[in-house]
């Protein structure tokens, strides 16, 4: 279908094992990455796709109309998979204002935009926007006796992020239906795997285990995650885009729910093999103050992609952790050595 796709916020972190997914699947179309490097963007995280002829970066603003229309024109734009947001909730909770212009202006912004480039074209039915959206629009369940998320649960976000990100959703909803453009849209659990940003929870236990500092865990470190490994992630994506239906909403979840201190735990694990030492890592383990309204769970049914797509995730979590804490590992010994 697309060959001329416009990956945002492609030196993030899901988005960046996108581009790399995509570069070896589909070597013949032709990648367009923009991304404000903001302080979660790093070039570094697309180093290896840089050299590509097919490979394109531009540093700006999805909310930068001007710039938006220019890459539109000059890229002749036929498919946008659009990542880029910010993304912690814990600095949503301190300040909004950025994830408003980000995730709501910018998301209008390049849905405005793709509708009149595609509309001129006659390509309004076919030119696909997906948008990358979180299961934290849903809201919070509460500890395993709540059923888990499907596609019909009613969005019911409860912090300052997943709200800018409901918002964004129902834009690109409202596009859909109003100007009848081809928009899908999918719900992921929380990532894990390389090139994550330090602030996030796996990265944080890592990092401070390594430099033998206290590993921070909110609350009484019994909320709830679905882990999803970011490749498994992105071949949904993959899936989702080419096949997946117009107007369509599609959950994606990893199957391995954890609380924080199991996860905590099992990192410490893996650290205490690689890097032995007189104390276990876990020691390192402290409860502080938790986030405010920090939702307790986040799980996804996602039985409608496996039905109706074929996709299961291929890594399993014993495997998918032990590669991320040796990554995270690795990079740590590049800098300290
Ligand atoms: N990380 C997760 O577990 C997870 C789970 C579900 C959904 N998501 C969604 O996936 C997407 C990517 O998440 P991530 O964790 O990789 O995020 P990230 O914070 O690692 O990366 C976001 C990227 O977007 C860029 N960006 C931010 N605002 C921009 C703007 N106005 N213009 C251009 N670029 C901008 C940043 O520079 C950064 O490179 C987000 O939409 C997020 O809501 C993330
Ligand atoms: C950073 C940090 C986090 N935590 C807790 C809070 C959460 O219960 C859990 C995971 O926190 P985070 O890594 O910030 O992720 P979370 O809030 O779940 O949100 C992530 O997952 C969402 C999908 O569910 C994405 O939409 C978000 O972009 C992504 O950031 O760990 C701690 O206990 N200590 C910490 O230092």
């Amino acid at each position: 279908m697309s060959k001329s796709l416009l990956v945002t916020g492609g030196a993030g972190f899901i988005a960046s094992n996108f581009i790399h997914y995509m570069m070896k699947r589909y070597p013949e179309y032709q990648i367009i990455n923009i991304d404000q490097l903001t302080y979660a963007g790093k070039g570094a995280n697309v180093q290896q796709a840089a050299a590509l002829e097919n490979y394109h970066f531009i540093k700006g603003d999805i909310a930068d109309e001007a710039l938006i229309q220019h890459i539109f024109s000059e890229y002749d734009i036929d498919g946008v998979i659009h990542f880029a947001a910010e993304s912690h909730v814990d600095r949503s909770i301190e300040d909004v204002k950025a994830f408003i212009e980000s995730n709501v202006l910018g998301t209008s912004v390049l849905l405005q935009t793709a509708r009149d480039s595609w509309d001129k074209k006659g390509e309004l039915a076919t030119g696909r926007f997906h948008q990358i959206s979180t299961d934290e629009v849903y809201g919070a369940l509460g500890l395993e006796s709540d059923e888990k998320f499907n596609e019909e649960t009613p969005y019911d976000p409860r912090n300052p992020y997943s709200a800018s990100k409901a918002g964004a959703d129902m834009l690109v909803k409202s596009f859909g239906r109003t100007y009848g453009m081809n928009v899908v849209t999918s719900s992921s659990s929380n990532n894990y795997g390389p090139r994550q940003h330090q602030e996030k929870l796996i990265p944080t236990v890592i990092s401070n285990a390594l430099q033998g500092n206290p590993i921070p865990l909110y609350g009484d470190g019994k909320n709830v995650r679905d882990w999803l490994y970011v490749e498994d992630h992105c071949r949904a994506i993959d899936l989702i885009f080419h096949q997946g239906q117009t107007l369509e909403k599609y959950n994606i979840g990893g199957g391995n729910e954890k609380s924080n201190i199991e996860l905590a735990m099992m990192i410490c694990d893996i650290l205490d093999h690689l890097k032995p030492g007189q104390h276990s890592h876990k020691e390192l383990i402290t409860f502080i103050g938790d986030r405010k309204g920090h939702d307790r769970r986040y799980a996804v049914d996602d039985s409608k992609i496996r039905d109706t797509l074929g996709w299961k995730p291929l890594t399993s979590f014993k495997t998918g952790l032990n590669q991320t804490v040796e990554w995270y590992v690795d990079q740590w010994e590049k800098v300290t050595s």
